[in-house]
């Protein structure tokens, strides 16, 4: 059974995945990626559930590359502008607050130029 370097969006080792790989600036968790039309929905537009799977993956890998184990139990985006594919796109993530086990979590997607297209957020909760 393949184990977490399996991940769809950052495990190295899956062939099919998006190989997303973060690293921590200061607090937040970050991922620069130029995704290929293979991820598109209209013509040159990444399509939607891919960005809430980047999204994703910028608030629940923060977590676990901090040593703490969450899954997502609630998730909402607000896609403010179409996110091209072919264009250098900057993933990140952050914690707002948390509270018992669930934790606020925030993330963006953005251009290199800063424009923010898409805007997730989450509330994880920790699991053993
Ligand atoms: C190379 C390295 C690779 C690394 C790979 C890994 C990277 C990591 C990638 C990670 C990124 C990817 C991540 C993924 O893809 S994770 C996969 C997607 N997520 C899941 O599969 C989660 C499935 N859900 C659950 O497991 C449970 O429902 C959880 C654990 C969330 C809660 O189960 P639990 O048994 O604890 O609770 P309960 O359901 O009995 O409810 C009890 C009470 O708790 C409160 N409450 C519960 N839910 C919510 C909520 N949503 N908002 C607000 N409150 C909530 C509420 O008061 C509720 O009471 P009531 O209101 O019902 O009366």
């Amino acid at each position: 059974m393949p184990g977490e370097n399996y991940c769809f969006a950052c495990g190295p080792e899956n062939p099919i995945g998006l190989h997303l790989d973060f690293h921590f600036e200061e607090d937040k968790y970050v991922a620069e990626k130029t995704l290929p039309h293979e991820y598109q929905s209209y013509e040159g537009v990444v399509h939607g559930g891919i960005i809430t799977t980047m999204l994703d993956e910028a608030m629940g890998g923060y977590l676990y590359s901090g040593g703490e184990r969450a899954v997502t139990a609630r998730l909402d985006v607000r896609y403010r502008k179409t996110t091209p594919v072919g264009e250098h796109l900057v993933i990140t993530g952050w914690e707002e607050s948390r509270r018992g086990s669930f934790v606020n979590m925030k993330a963006t997607i953005a251009l290199a130029d800063g424009t923010v297209t898409a805007e997730g957020t989450a509330k994880m909760a920790l699991v053993d």
